[in-house]
């Protein structure tokens, strides 16, 4: 008898223990002087974050207008500091980035410092530099000048696609068909190869990449509030997901076959990303993935592979894990978001018909049709170039990441920031601020606001669909590039009009870490004539 009432006994005290440390988790805001929502002992403020009537961006936005510029709330234990301020954060992502390299945790993924295998996007400190500096050479003006022809032939097919529809005289949800031609842009871009989403918008590959984009979302949330298990879930889901075939690991697999096609045939001129990370791969490889993900295993290689990462480091090379999980994070980092954020532009210029005709002239005037646009022709539209600033502030699909983790406790415009606090640019209250976007009331879609004197005024982190400092999108001028491309060719093709079936206003939705169009972007597409 008295086993279970001891048992009992120290399940209560650890729950005390556990409620004790989360209260004074939770006293961190009030010592500082800090305002904000009154958190719950055990999930802090996630309920309040995400509900049925709201979208995370949404309640940062709403907490804003109760606490004001800079508040603080609660995921689980973690502090989270929410500001608008562009100084204090030109501060954080940029003046002292030495301090503020890492970004807040991702509801699932693996341990940055130990897990022998890191993306980009989750690395810190020196890691994510070898990594940055690895793919870097892949965005430069020159490499995107010689991607602009492949760009044009994609975006030909995408619009012999929407021709064919138009001629049906049905109407079209716009954003499948631009995920089926970002990922055919990646896919060349990146690895040389032809994927073919747009002939078969049901490839394995994408289909998986569809999936992977879906189920890395917000429902590992609940990882927040127990963040010592997020590593060790991760280790073991991913190593389910090995075991059931899940989309992560298909996409892991189809992008090793890829790695091991193109060590066969070496050498595109210039380089693409997959040739870049070959070159950068490490002669001396660590063995397979697999080795890392059941929870024994990792106890058992972590010291191993420490020392063999530190070696690594020193030399800037890459693994042949570390090649796949970038290859991974590129596929899914340019898929979505740039279709999006196109699919958004269909939107605004469906709905906002008096710009979509300034944006024809400007492209009518100075492009013929079925012209292959070259980087220089593209940067000669400033309009175009206006279009797309305007719709990224409006819809700031990425903003949700746009924050940094302390790494080392500091001082900041005079607030004392304890180590592992997180950072959040409150982006979509930023981008709706009328004192920075007026005097055209923020929520009205005017291009305008981009004229080159008036972004000239504009404060460098007012615009923050990339986000800002050393760990800003790498993407940035591809995506740009390749939207610009697309978009000219669009409208120098189609007038795009709203239809029944077009949402008005526009409804969204939280996508893995992205904001979306729910249920994409409905519009009808009529043909201009020659
Ligand atoms: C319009 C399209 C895109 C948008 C709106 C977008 C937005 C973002 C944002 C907001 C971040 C976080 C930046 C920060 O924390 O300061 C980011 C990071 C990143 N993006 Fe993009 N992105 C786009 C396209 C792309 C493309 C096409 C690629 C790859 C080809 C890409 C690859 C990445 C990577 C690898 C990171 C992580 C960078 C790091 O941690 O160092 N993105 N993106």
């Amino acid at each position: 008898m008295w086993i279970p009432t001891a048992l009992a006994g120290v399940a209560v005290l650890m729950v005390f223990a556990i409620y004790r440390d989360r209260k004074k988790k939770h006293n961190i805001f009030r010592k500082l002087g800090i305002p904000g929502p009154e958190p719950h002992w055990w999930y802090g403020n996630l309920k309040q974050l995400r509900s049925q009537t709201r979208l995370a961006h949404e309640s940062l936005d709403e907490w804003s207008r109760v606490y004001g510029t800079t508040y603080g709330y609660y995921e689980g234990p973690t502090a989270i500091l929410v500001t608008s301020d562009l100084n204090f954060l030109k501060s954080v992502f940029i003046k002292n980035f030495n301090k503020f390299h890492a970004r807040k945790y991702f509801p699932l993924q693996p341990n940055p410092v130990t897990h022998p295998v890191c993306s980009m996007v989750v690395a810190e400190g020196q890691r994510w530099k070898r990594l940055r500096n690895i793919s870097n050479p892949s965005f430069t003006s020159s490499k995107l000048k010689h991607a602009t022809k492949m760009m044009n032939q994609k975006s030909e097919k995408l619009l012999q696609k929407l021709e064919e529809l138009t001629k049906k005289g049905e109407v079209c949800n716009i954003q499948p068909f631009l995920q089926g031609l970002a990922m055919d842009v990646l896919g060349e871009a990146a690895f040389g190869i032809d994927l073919n989403a747009q002939g078969d918008t049901h490839t394995p590959l994408l289909s998986a990449i569809r999936k992977f984009v879906q189920q890395n979302g917000f429902q590992f949330e609940f990882m927040a509030v127990v963040p010592e298990l997020r590593f060790r879930v991760f280790d073991v889901l991913f190593y389910l997901s090995k075991i059931l075939s899940l989309p992560d690991w298909q996409i892991i697999e189809a992008v090793g076959k890829v790695l091991e096609m193109r060590r066969e045939q070496p050498q595109r001129n210039p380089p693409d990303l997959m040739q870049l990370m070959i070159d950068a791969e490490a002669s001396d490889d660590h063995g397979p993935l697999e080795i890392a993900w059941t929870t024994t295993a990792i106890r058992r290689v972590t010291e191993i592979e420490r020392s063999r990462h530190a070696a690594e480091l020193a030399k800037k090379k890459l693994t042949t894990d570390e090649i796949k999980i970038q290859g991974l994070l590129f596929l899914v980092a340019g898929y979505d978001t740039t279709s999006t954020v196109l699919s958004y532009c269909a939107y605004a210029l469906a709905t906002n018909p008096e710009k979509q005709q300034l944006l024809f002239d400007e492209i009518n005037q100075n492009i013929e049709f079925e012209e292959n646009l070259t980087y220089e022709m593209v940067h000669a539209l400033p309009y175009l170039d206006m279009v797309l600033r305007e719709t990224l502030r409006m819809y700031s699909t990425g903003g949700l990441v746009i924050n940094r983790r302390c790494v080392e406790s500091c001082t900041i415009n005079g607030l004392t920031i304890p180590e592992g606090m997180v950072i959040q640019a409150n982006v979509w209250n930023i981008h709706y601020d009328p004192d920075i976007w007026g005097p055209t009331d923020p929520t009205v879609f005017e291009p305008e606001r981009f004229t080159a004197e008036r972004r000239a005024e504009l404060h460098p982190l007012a615009w923050l669909p990339f986000g800002a400092g050393p760990r800003n999108c790498i993407g940035l001028r591809f995506a740009l590039l390749q939207a610009k491309i697309v978009l000219a060719k669009l409208i120098k093709k189609f007038r795009i009009v709203p239809c029944q079936q077009t949402k008005v206003p526009i409804e969204l939705e939280e996508k893995s870490t992205i904001i979306s169009p729910k249920g994409g972007v409905t519009v009808e597409l009529q043909l201009r004539e020659l």
